[in-house]
């Protein structure tokens, strides 16, 4: 992979803007986000925060009125260039949504319908990366003797680390989490959020949490948007003690939101 932009920056964001017709969701906006770090997008109802990292792996284009102004880099590949496939951004930029959304096969299946898309096809190599996924995603030990059974059978906590184990399965490099645990019940968040601790050394995660308790317990910066504007954004304990503009202050005491 090619070298990162500005030391280990492994996304670049400049002057982006995006519209949804007439509506414009983000203004201006600039950001770095750290590789191997955890990153929480955090901001009242309605301010931005999934579409902004729906943008970094364009899956917001899946809305026809999306219009983009302004660059995005991912290891130095502009992400909006014509040259540069959506399905290859996909593949290194993975996504965990809000509600477990299991396909409606085995645990197996699920696994390994990434990678067959992609061509592999051993049983044998198939087999191991189910297995490397399931136990990198901390689900391993609960499935391993039920693997050809269906995925709905499982608990919502568990259906959520199945669905971050077919992320890990491409082996991608960034995941995006859209409130990857807010259908979940306290133990499965505790669970899920210990999980994104221990794969922040090997990937690199940005997460979109309304819950700032979350925000503070598990990422290392923090982006505080508000009306489509990123109002501040810096290392997590420092907005959380310390914030620079009153506007965060007053979101992070409770004061709006
Ligand atoms: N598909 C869409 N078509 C038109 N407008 C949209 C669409 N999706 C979002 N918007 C608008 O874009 C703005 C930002 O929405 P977005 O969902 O990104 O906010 P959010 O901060 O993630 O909100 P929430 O915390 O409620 O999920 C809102 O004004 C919203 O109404």
């Amino acid at each position: 992979m090619s070298a990162t932009v500005n030391g280990n920056a492994i996304f670049k964001v400049e002057d982006l803007n995006l519209w949804y017709g007439e509506t414009q969701a983000l203004k201006n906006i600039n950001m770095e986000i750290v590789q191997n770090q955890v990153t929480a997008v955090i901001g009242p109802s309605g301010c931005g925060k999934s579409t902004f990292v729906k943008t970094l792996n364009r899956m917001v284009e899946t809305v026809p009125s999306v219009r983009t102004s302004g660059e995005i880099k991912y290891r130095d590949q502009g992400i909006f260039d014509s040259n540069y496939l959506v399905e290859e951004l996909r593949t290194h930029v993975g996504m965990v949504f809000q509600k477990p959304n299991p396909f409606p096969k085995s645990i197996y299946e699920n696994v390994a319908y990434g990678p067959k898309i992609h061509g592999i096809k051993k049983k044998q190599v198939l087999d191991e990366i189910v297995e490397r996924s399931l136990k990198g995603a901390a689900i391993w030990d609960e499935v391993k003797d039920r693997l050809h059974e269906n995925a709905y059978g499982l608990s919502g906590g568990q259906q959520q680390r199945i669905c971050i184990a077919r992320c890990l399965a491409v082996e991608p490099d960034v995941i995006l989490m859209d409130e990857p645990t807010s259908a979940l019940d306290p133990i499965s968040t505790l669970k899920v959020e210990e999980l994104i601790r221990e794969l922040k050394q090997d990937y690199t995660i940005i997460i979109v949490t309304h819950n700032m308790q979350q925000a503070a317990r598990i990422s290392d910066k923090t982006a505080f948007f508000l009306n489509g504007e990123v109002i501040e954004m810096d290392e997590t304990d420092k907005l959380f003690s310390n914030p620079e503009d009153k506007r965060t202050e007053d979101y992070i005491t409770g004061r709006f939101g």
